[in-house]
């Protein structure tokens, strides 16, 4: 099955058949799987020559442009990197970026006009069936299950795609449903769940045929908070006791701070930051620090909001509480300001920035040439 919104499963089949097409989407709640067919996974996945298997997703030199001449838009501009096998890697941008782009262009849905990607060291051009044997994906959310089916059944129904034996399987899918608090609704029409609990059943139906690359797109959109903990563990919990690769975009940056190992910047189609977590955070001059006195009005709130980008400000009992995010450079400036103003500082608290921070310093090229 071809990775697609609204489908969201891969195998290598398929994906053989349309790559370097544009995929169309289709509703998933109907049709089940009349049109599909059930593939073997091949028995053995022959590396090739240069193969390393620590390595699962390599990306060289990925470019695709979109349309001609002055309203061209080059969405993935020379983009390469490698993700190592039984890591969970961030990949983030503002709207945009070329996140969609990309990943589509590793999953086969869009041809890409130059570059090279391998998956567990198959170029994928060169055997499209074996590079996808153990690829799967949830695009675009809640979309890719059957709703007429039970949750179970779903389960079922996507590990038999992926050319698995279901029942060899049910360990794995029991799991599944107790890691994400599905067990009490395993017989229950998907149609009849909530939106959250819908999620969480695409989730368990990428994983349910046993793929060791998965690509997640906004996996815990629309969950509540206790939810996309849960997920977040199991993913962790994939990825360190069974080896899973997950490459996850997300607009939330506590799921991507918490949850990845290394993050991928991406701005105008090129990656403009490729780090772990922490060596982002660490890197930082952004420097977040709120203030608190009665001293500090409205007025003054005005003119510091005029002048610093990041400014937060809540009216207290007396005077104001304010929020600065801002560089070395600002912060001096700030402080000045405040002393000029003859403000009598009551509180001052600096707080750690975050991925947040980060993101915002880098795609607004606050940080320069990184
Ligand atoms: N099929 C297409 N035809 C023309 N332009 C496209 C097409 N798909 C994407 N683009 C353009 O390519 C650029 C990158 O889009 P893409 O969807 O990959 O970004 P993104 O980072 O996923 O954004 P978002 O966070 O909003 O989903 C954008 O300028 C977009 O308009």
């Amino acid at each position: 099955m071809t990775p697609r919104e609204n489908s969201g499963t891969t195998n290598g089949t398929d994906a053989a058949a349309t790559f370097g097409e544009e995929a169309g989407a289709a509703p998933g709640d109907d049709a089940v799987g009349a049109d599909r067919e059930v593939e073997t996974r091949p028995d053995s996945v022959e590396p090739s020559a240069t193969d390393d298997r620590d390595v699962a997703v390599s990306v060289t030199g990925l470019s695709k442009r979109f349309g001609d001449g002055e309203t061209a838009v080059t969405a993935v501009d020379d983009v390469g990197f490698d993700i190592g096998t039984g890591s969970i890697v961030g990949l983030l941008g503002p709207n945009g970026a070329g996140k969609t782009t990309l990943i589509k262009s590793i999953l086969g849905t869009v041809l890409p006009d130059a570059g090279s990607v391998r998956i567990r060291g198959i170029d994928l051009r060169e055997r499209p069936r074996a590079a996808y044997s153990a690829v799967d994906a949830m695009l675009e959310g809640a979309r890719n299950d059957y709703w007429r089916l039970t949750v179970r059944e779903n389960l079922r129904y996507f590990a038999t795609i992926s050319g698995v034996d279901p029942n060899s399987v049910r360990d794995r899918h029991d799991r599944l449903l107790a890691q994400l608090d599905l067990e009490a609704k395993a017989d229950v029409p998907v149609r009849d769940l909530s939106r959250g609990m819908k999620q969480k059943v695409s989730l368990a139906s990428v994983l349910a045929g046993g793929a060791e690359v998965v690509f997640l797109d906004e996996p815990t959109l629309g969950l509540d908070i206790e939810s996309s903990r849960t997920l977040q563990r199991e993913l962790r919990r994939l990825a360190e006791e069974e080896n899973l690769t997950v490459v996850l975009s997300s607009h939330d940056m506590d799921v991507v701070e918490t949850v990845c190992d290394r993050v991928l910047i991406m701005s105008d189609g090129e990656i403009i930051a490729d780090d772990t977590v922490d060596a982002l955070l660490s890197d930082t001059d952004r420097h977040c620090v709120r203030i608190t006195s009665a001293d500090i009005d409205a007025a003054l709130v005005s003119r510091l909001r005029w002048r610093f980008d990041a400014i937060k400000a809540e009216r207290r009992d007396a005077g104001h509480r304010i929020e600065v995010v801002t560089d070395s450079d600002g912060l001096y400036e700030l402080l000045a300001t405040l002393r000029d103003a003859g403000v009598t500082l009551e509180r001052v608290r600096t707080v750690e920035p975050d991925l947040e921070d980060v993101f915002v310093e880098l795609t607004s090229g606050d940080r320069g040439d990184r």
